[in-house]
């Protein structure tokens, strides 16, 4: 497709002020004046598609839908053996959904997740009232738990199983209004719903969760939760309390769960994570006085924390598999998908290079 120079002003001139405005305001100033939507910068696209719902179910027909089973994604075997959600036709579902006795009605429940880079949407359809199997095999895929499915898969297409599941999730517990108890009815994307009777707007919910990585300046501090997959450790995490801010959040978490106080907090970076609701991580890196490490852990909250070497993480940074039970304890990481892998990765970056300059030291052996 050739390149519109539309694109090119855009960027240059409309883009900022898009983005000085909201692009919800700067939208609706140039809706008159737009190309066609497959012109349109993708994240545009989407927004089209959230404020106009005729323009979204045109979209859905010609895209791509991503299948939930009671919220567990339908993933597909690659050639080279690995696995990859299962991104399908709009027209093929349609076709396995009547073939399965399901009316026409039910894959206008998608919802709006995506845009490729031609603006072919891409949606998630929860087909929890059909069965699993029949489904699984008239599409060739296995319906995985979310958890599991993000340790197993490599692809980009990762966080928008997340985000997909986190949406579906949402619909499913937010039927009716909190204020008046009516139904409340979905826009045709999914962004929104509003109550029946009063007009009251809801919008998706996310809770901001902290999580960070401690270091003393030479290990860093992991913790287990009992739930954690057999050997895995992760970065220190908690709840923000209404009113905290993210450093205050950070200083109470690690207080209360390992009695540690932080001298100074970086920011990293965040994700959406879909569990167990909705959840937005603010990643950071902190550290403690090599003076005072000792641990007291509270075992209510975690089955175990404890200082991690830089040669323990980097075998673990290695491990291709899980360990199994009966296997001697090795340490087991966040999948790649997850921002506390991020956080360990970026840590054990930043420790090589301190021993590498080090090294390099007038006078090092
Ligand atoms: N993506 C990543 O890399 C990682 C993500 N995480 C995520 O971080 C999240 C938080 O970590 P966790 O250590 O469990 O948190 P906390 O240490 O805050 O402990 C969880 C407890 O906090 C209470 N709580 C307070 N606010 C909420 C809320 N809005 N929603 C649910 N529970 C709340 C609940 O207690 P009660 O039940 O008593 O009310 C809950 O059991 C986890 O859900 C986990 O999925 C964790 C590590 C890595
Ligand atoms: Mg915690």
């Amino acid at each position: 497709m050739p390149v519109p120079r539309f694109k090119s002003l855009f960027t240059a001139s409309v883009l900022p002020n898009a983005q000085r405005l909201g692009c919800g305001a700067m939208w609706s100033r140039l809706r008159t004046i737009l190309p066609s939507p497959n012109c349109l910068p993708p994240r545009w696209y989407m927004n089209r598609l959230k404020e106009d719902d005729t323009a979204c179910l045109s979209a859905l027909h010609n895209g791509q839908i991503f299948l939930f089973h009671h919220l567990s994604p339908l993933l597909q075997c690659t050639q080279r053996g690995t696995l990859r959600p299962a991104a399908l036709a709009t027209s093929d579902v349609q076709s396995v959904l009547e073939r399965l006795g399901s009316d026409g009605s039910l894959v206008k429940k998608s919802v709006l997740v995506s845009c490729l880079e031609q603006n072919q949407a891409q949606f998630c359809l929860d087909v929890g009232e059909l069965d699993q199997v029949s489904v699984e095999e008239a599409c060739e895929g296995k319906f995985l738990d979310l958890r599991k499915s993000l340790f197993l898969l490599t692809t980009a297409e990762a966080p928008i199983l997340a985000k997909g599941q986190a949406l579906l999730r949402w619909h499913q517990t937010s039927r009716f209004c909190s204020a008046t108890g009516q139904l409340t009815h979905r826009n045709q994307a999914g962004s929104q719903r509003a109550c029946s009777s009063n007009g009251i707007i809801y919008y998706p919910k996310m809770s901001p969760v902290v999580i960070v990585l401690v270091s003393d300046g030479r290990r860093c501090l992991l913790g287990r939760q009992p739930a954690f997959p057999l050997g895995m450790y992760s970065a220190l995490a908690g709840f923000c309390d209404m009113g905290e801010s993210l450093e205050e959040a950070l200083c109470r978490e690690v207080a209360e769960e390992v009695g540690l106080e932080l001298q100074s907090i970086t920011y990293s970076s965040s994700q959406h994570w879909p569990f167990p609701h909705s959840s937005l991580m603010l990643g950071c890196h902190a550290t403690v006085s090599p003076a005072h490490t000792q641990l007291q852990v509270d075992h209510a909250e975690l089955e175990n924390a404890r200082w991690f070497s830089l040669e323990e993480i980097t075998s673990a940074l290695k491990l291709q598999t899980p360990p199994q039970r009966g296997d001697s304890p090795a340490l087991w990481l966040p999948p790649k998908q997850a921002v506390a892998h991020r956080l360990i990765t970026e840590w054990t970056k930043q420790q090589l290079l301190k021993d590498t300059d080090q090294n390099q030291r007038p006078g090092s052996c």
